[in-house]
This record gives structure tokens, sequence and C-alpha cells, in this order.
């Protein structure tokens, strides 16, 4: 098996046994391991494609790689959660993206550093939905399509969900305009599934997301608008619980670790993770560390300094 018939490893020649010797290597408690190769999951998203279970017209893009994008209210622990993943996820030997919206690319970094600033307090509701439009066109434009054509594995800070949620529920903005710039923007191409990360309350979120600096223009926003925007994300969750998937984070980080890897069992070969009752323990170290910490790896980062 190579990754041009699968689209499954590494972009390079990495066999299934050598990306499983890899793992071992690393967590060295499998020996059950080759059990990895086989649940390749590629192969399940693009049958699921096939399917017609993520492509609703015939026109859809059906990629090779896996979209995985994470979704929730300040604070939620996505950034923690996709990073636990991307480490999990290379150690197979997949190639991983990581992303941010608004961000991931020069121009769409310039547009978040705009949207956010608790300066810009006179930007109008118009103008900030269609920043993260604009922001979301580029990065699908220049590295998202692409990406998942290689057949990488591509994990997204917040995706279109947020629009639907923010501009949608917490600005009250009209949902089927939304939709459509959404469908505009993203050019068919959608998550093959979305974790939605909730946090024990508001508040409690509020709090993690500004431990570590100013709040920003949207962070500022009131209890309120905060409590609608959580109430837009649960509709979500509910009106598309295939794709959708809710995940608590209210308690450790191991403990919401194993729920998101649960989540996402059936696109990567995650048994052995799952039936190992130690195994997501090491992340409880990654407990309050931040994100320019956590982003010392290797693959692709969204982090302020090294932006793709
Ligand atoms: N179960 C948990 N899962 C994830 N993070 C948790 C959990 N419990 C506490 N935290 C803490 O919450 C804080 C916020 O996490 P993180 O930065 O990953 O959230 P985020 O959703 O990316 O935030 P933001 O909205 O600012 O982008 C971190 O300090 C993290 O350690
Ligand atoms: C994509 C997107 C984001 N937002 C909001 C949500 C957050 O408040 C910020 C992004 O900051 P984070 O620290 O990276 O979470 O922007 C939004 O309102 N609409 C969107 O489409």
């Amino acid at each position: 098996m190579t990754a041009e018939t699968t689209g499954c490893l590494r972009k390079a020649a990495v066999s299934p046994t050598e990306a499983a010797s890899d793992m071992h290597e690393l967590y060295g408690v499998y020996n059950d391991i080759s059990a990895h190769g086989a649940g390749c999951s590629c192969n399940a998203a693009k049958q699921q494609g096939q399917d017609g279970e993520y492509a609703e017209d015939a026109s859809d893009p059906v990629h090779r790689g896996v979209f995985v994008t994470f979704e929730g209210g300040e604070g939620a622990g996505k950034t923690t959660h996709i990073s636990i993943l991307a480490e999990v996820l290379e150690s197979l030997g997949r190639e991983v993206v990581r992303l941010r919206e608004p961000g991931g690319t020069s121009i769409g970094e310039s547009l978040r550093s705009i949207v956010l600033d608790p300066s810009n307090k006179a930007m109008c509701d118009e103008c900030e939905l269609l920043i993260y439009e604009a922001a979301r066109a580029q990065i699908v434009h220049e590295v998202i399509a692409p990406s998942l054509d290689r057949g990488a594995v591509v994990l997204c800070d917040r995706f279109y969900d947020s629009t639907v949620a923010y501009q949608g529920g917490g600005r009250g903005m009209d949902a089927l305009f939304i939709d459509r710039a959404n469908a505009f923007a993203c050019q068919g191409v959608r998550p093959d599934r979305t974790i939605l990360l909730v946090p024990p309350s508001v508040e409690d979120g509020l709090d993690r997301a500004v431990q570590f600096g100013q709040a920003d223009r949207l962070e500022s926003e009131s209890a309120r608008f905060h409590e609608r925007v959580r109430a837009a994300f649960a509709t979500l969750s509910r009106n598309d619980s295939q794709r959708v998937r809710t995940v608590e984070s209210a308690s450790a980080i191991s403990d919401t670790a194993r729920a998101v890897f649960c989540e996402l069992r059936d696109l990567f070969p995650f048994e052995a993770f799952l039936r190992d009752e130690t195994f997501f323990k090491r992340f409880d170290a990654y407990a309050g560390r931040g994100e320019k910490a956590i982003f010392g790896g290797g693959c692709a980062s969204f982090s302020d300094k090294e932006v793709r």
C-alpha cells in the first residue's frame, strides 16, 4: 500500500508498517499495532464521500485527505485538543496541517488582527461577517483544498460553523445569507467531522480564554452574546449530529481527549489508544500551557510566529 494509492500516509512512501513502528517507538505500549495500518482513515472518508454522506450534490469534490474542524465558544479547549490529536496522528505517519480561523494564511492573519482588534469598536456587523468570509475563502483556496487533495489531515480551529454561531446566533444576522456566504467562501469544501467542545459555562470558558492576555474584540462581548453563541452551537449539533459531535470539556484534559478520540474512531485507527487505560493521562500535562508552548511540534502550525 503506498501513499499514492490510498492517500493515507505521509506524502513520501511511508508504509503502514513503518508508521506503526514509529508509533511503537514513541509510545512503546502496543503489540497489536499492525491493526492501525488496516484502518486507513482516508479510505473511510472517501467511502463516506462516495456514499453521498458528506457530499450533498454531485459536483462536491471528494478529497483524499480528512478534514476535521474544532468548534466551540471561547476557551472551550480547541487549541489544546487539536494539539493532542496532531501529535498522535503524526506519530501514526500522517501529514497533519494545523490551522486556525480566521488566519492560517498571510492574508487571513492580517484580516484576523483587524477583526479581533479591540480598538475597532466602529466595525459594523456586515463588515465583520465579510472579513470572516474573506479569510475563509483565502484559507480554503490557499491551504485547505490543496492539503486535502494531497491526502493530508487538516485540523482547523474554527470554520464555517463559527459564523453560523457568532454572526448568526450572536449578532442575529440572516441565517440564509450566512449559509450562502459560507458556501461561496468554501467552494464545496466541507468538514468530514466537527468536534464541538463545550466548557462548563460561558464564564468558565471566557476565564480560560483570557488567562494569558487581554480580551480581544469578540471576547469583550457581553455574557448574553456568548450565551446566544453557545445556544447556536448546541442547535447546530442537534441538527447535524452525524457530522457535529459534542464533547464536554468540563473535566480533566485526558478525559476530554479520550472523548474526542472516541468521536473520531471511525475516521482514524484509534482503537488501541482507546483500549489503553493510561494512554490519555499524559495529556493532563498540557493544562494551562497555552498555545505558544503547545505548538512546538514539527507540523504546520498556526501560532503567531509560524503562520501558514
Ligand atoms: N478538559 C479540558 N480540555 C481542554 N482544555 C482545558 C480543559 N480543562 C481546562 N482546560 C484549559 O482551558 C484553557 C483554554 O484552552 P484552549 O486555549 O485550548 O481553548 P481554545 O478553545 O483554543 O480557546 P480560544 O477560544 O481562546 O481560542 C487551557 O488553559 C486549558 O488548559
Ligand atoms: C471563524 C470565526 C470566528 N469568530 C470569532 C470567534 C472568536 O471569538 C474569534 C477567533 O478567536 P480564537 O481565539 O481563534 O477563537 O473570532 C467569529 O465570530 N466568526 C467566525 O466565522
